[in-house]
C-alpha cells in the first residue's frame, strides 16, 4: 500500500475474469468472496453478457433520454414512494449537505407502463431495449448472488429467489446517470458529482465509460450502520465493457457484516482535467418488499425488504438534518 499526502492511498480493487465461468465456478466464488469481505468493490470483466456492445447500446439509449429538453424529461418525475423517475440536482447527500451535480432516471422492470419515458419522445425501441438490458443485468447479478449464497453456506438460490424483478413487489432499480459538463466552472464549497455514500441495496452493478474517471472508494467499514469513513480514498478506473460491483448495506446486514458495503463518491473534475459530461449506469439489486432479511447469527432484528429501504432512508434523513442544522 502506498499512501500519498493528498488523501489517497493505493489499494487493490480486485479484477475478476468471468471467462469460461461455468468451468471456473469454485475459483470465481473464492475470488468474489475475498473481494467482498475486504474492499467490497471489485471489477468483473470478460463476461459473456451483458457484452460490451450491449453496454454501449444502453449508453446510447441513456444519452438519447438525457438529450431531451427538460420539459420532456420531467414528464416522468421522480416519485419517492416508487423510487422511480427523473430527478435533476435534487439528491442531497447526508455526508455533504449539498446536491449532487447530476441528473438521473430510475426505472423498475415491472413498471414499464408506469413512469417510463414515452415512445414519442425516445423512440419505439427504447423501452424494450432497456428492459432487455435489465434482464441481462439480472442474469449476471444472479450468478454473483448464487456464489455469495454458497460461500455463506446458504442454498444457491437463497438470494436470487429474493430478487424477482418481474413481481409487483420488486424493488430492483436501473438508474441512468448523467453528470454535467463542468468545463470552465470552478466550485467553491463542498460539491461533488456524487457525495460520499454507501448504497442501500444488496449488490450494485456499475457500468462506466473509458476515460470517464472520478469514482473513488474508501474501504474499512465495520458495521452496516456505521456512518464513519477514513480520509484515504482509492480511485476505481473506468473502462467501457467492464462491470464494477459493490456490496450494499442490505447484503452487509444480511451477512452479519461479513460482506462489506463501503463508502464511495464521484469527485468533480478539476480545471485542466477532462470536465466533459460523465455518463454511468447503475443496476441496484434490492430484495423484494416482502422478503425477510436477517443474517445467520441474527446480529440484527429481522426486517422486510420494504422496512429495510424505508429505515435506510429515514436514517439518512435524520443524518441530513444533523448535518444541515
Ligand atoms: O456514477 C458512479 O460512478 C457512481 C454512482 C453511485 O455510486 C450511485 O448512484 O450510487
Ligand atoms: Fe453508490
Amino acid at each position: 500500500m502506498t499512501v500519498s499526502e493528498d488523501g489517497y492511498i493505493e489499494r487493490d480493487i480486485p479484477k475478476i475474469s468471468l471467462k469460461d465461468s461455468k468451468n471456473r465456478r469454485e475459483e470465481i466464488k473464492s475470488q468474489l468472496f475475498d473481494a467482498a469481505k475486504t474492499a467490497g468493490f471489485f471489477t468483473l470483466y470478460e463476461q459473456d453478457c451483458p457484452s460490451k456492445d450491449d453496454i454501449e447500446e444502453m449508453f446510447l439509449l441513456s444519452q438519447k433520454f438525457f438529450g431531451l429538453p427538460l420539459d420532456k424529461k420531467t414528464k416522468t418525475p421522480h416519485i419517492k414512494l416508487l423510487n422511480s423517475g427523473f430527478e435533476s440536482c435534487s439528491q442531497i447527500r447526508p455526508s455533504t449537505g449539498t446536491a449532487d451535480q447530476k441528473e438521473s432516471l430510475q426505472l423498475q422492470y415491472h413498471r414499464i407502463n408506469q413512469n417510463w419515458p414515452e415512445e414519442e419522445d425516445v423512440g419505439s425501441e427504447w423501452r424494450v431495449k432497456t428492459q432487455e438490458f435489465m434482464e441481462k443485468c439480472q442474469k449476471i447479478s444472479n450468478f454473483v448472488m448464487e456464489l455469495f449464497a454458497e460461500a455463506l453456506g446458504y442454498p444457491s438460490d437463497f438470494f436470487t429467489r429474493a430478487h424477482d424483478i418481474t413481481k409487483p413487489t420488486a424493488q430492483t432499480t436501473l438508474r441512468l446517470l448523467h453528470y454535467f459538463d463542468t468545463t470552465g466552472k470552478t466550485f467553491t464549497g463542498n460539491h461533488w458529482r456524487a457525495g460520499p455514500h454507501t448504497d442501500f441495496d444488496c449488490l450494485t452493478l456499475l457500468f462506466q465509460k473509458s476515460g470517464s474517471h472520478g469514482l473513488e472508494v474508501c474501504p474499512g467499514r465495520e458495521t452496516h450502520t456505521d456512518f464513519g469513513y477514513s480520509d484515504k480514498w482509492t480511485p476505481v478506473p473506468a473502462f467501457t465493457g467492464e462491470i464494477v460491483i459493490n456490496i450494499g448495506d442490505m447484503l452487509m446486514s444480511w451477512s452479519d457484516d461479513i460482506l462489506k458495503s463501503n463508502f464511495h463518491r464521484v469527485r468533480l473534475p478539476l480545471p485542466g482535467e477532462d470536465q466533459s459530461d460523465r455518463y454511468t449506469i447503475a443496476f441496484f439489486n434490492q430484495a423484494n418488499t416482502d422478503v425477510v432479511i436477517q443474517g445467520p447469527l441474527k446480529k440484527y432484528p429481522a426486517v422486510t425488504g420494504k422496512e429495510f429501504i424505508e429505515e435506510a432512508m429515514r436514517k439518512n434523513f435524520e443524518r441530513l438534518q444533523m448535518v444541515s442544522s
